[in-house]
């Protein structure tokens, strides 16, 4: 079954082209990388498929529904959620606050969180549970902005996954990272089940070929070529194009 279908997108900004008639279909369960290099149009194409930027011409399918003119947040209430180049957490507020805020979905704007969180007993043990598994519970109180940049992309990925995501797109979830946070943050990508769709950004090609079960490239806003992660490395184009360069600057 299909989860994401690009139909066709194309984007224009003051008369400049940033994407160019591209199409791709992610099947259900599936891990598609989209790489490129810098200003190939991967973020762009995400924003519109999360629903934040409207496309010039081209369609948009999630689960075989046209979403193409619904808002961001009612995608994402469908189960399409994204994570961000930089982290979107609440700075001021503390890991756990955060972690409740997705929880809860709005609820605590009607009794105030401390109120509800001292009566929903079950949401705040939801909350502390998820901390664990993500191996945030010893930062559970503590602000987020006082956090090591490792932790914040990781509480990233945990709130993402709060979301209950059906499709989950990732925006670079291993940029910055240090080797030993991102080996972890790789193999916690690993693991993601597979009722769990992925589409993520990456321009680390160890995670990409780790991780993919196919590989999208953009080029200048184009689609260049889409293959599995053996197709896509024996591809002399590819690698005359991008491949050579990324590896030995990126890996
Ligand atoms: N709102 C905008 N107005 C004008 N130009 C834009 C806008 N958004 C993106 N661009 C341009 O479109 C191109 C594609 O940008 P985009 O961020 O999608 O690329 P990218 O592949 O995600 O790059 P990176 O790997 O650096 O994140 C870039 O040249 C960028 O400067």
């Amino acid at each position: 079954m299909e989860a994401l279908r690009v139909e066709g997108v194309s984007k224009a900004v003051a008369g400049v082209r940033i994407l160019e008639n591209v199409s791709l279909t992610v099947r259900q369960g599936e891990r598609r990388a989209i790489i490129g290099p810098n200003g190939a149009g991967k973020t762009t194409l995400f924003r519109i498929v999360a629903g934040e930027l409207a496309p010039t011409a081209g369609r948009i399918f999630f689960f075989g529904e046209e979403m193409t003119r619904l808002p961001a947040y009612r995608r994402a209430r469908r189960g399409l959620i994204r994570t961000f180049q930089q982290t979107s957490a609440f700075f001021e507020l503390t890991v756990l606050e955060n972690v409740l805020l997705v929880l809860l979905q709005g609820r605590h704007r009607l009794l105030g969180m401390g109120t509800l969180v001292h009566r929903d007993r079950a949401t705040l043990e939801r909350a502390l549970a998820v901390l664990q598994e993500w191996g945030l519970a010893d930062c559970a109180r503590q602000q987020v902005r006082h956090l090591p940049y490792g932790l914040q992309r990781r509480l990233e990925l945990a709130l993402a996954f709060v979301a209950r995501p059906r499709v989950l797109l990732m925006d670079e979830p291993t940029a910055g990272l240090a080797a030993s946070d991102l080996e972890e943050i790789a193999e916690r990508l690993g693991r993601i089940p597979r009722d769990v769709t992925v589409v993520f950004i990456d321009h680390n090609m160890k995670a990409v070929f780790s991780v993919a079960d196919r590989i999208t490239v953009l080029h200048h806003g184009q689609l260049l070529a889409e293959g599995t992660p053996e197709e896509i490395r024996d591809n002399p184009a590819i690698q005359a194009a991008y491949l050579g360069s990324v590896t030995t600057s990126h890996a």
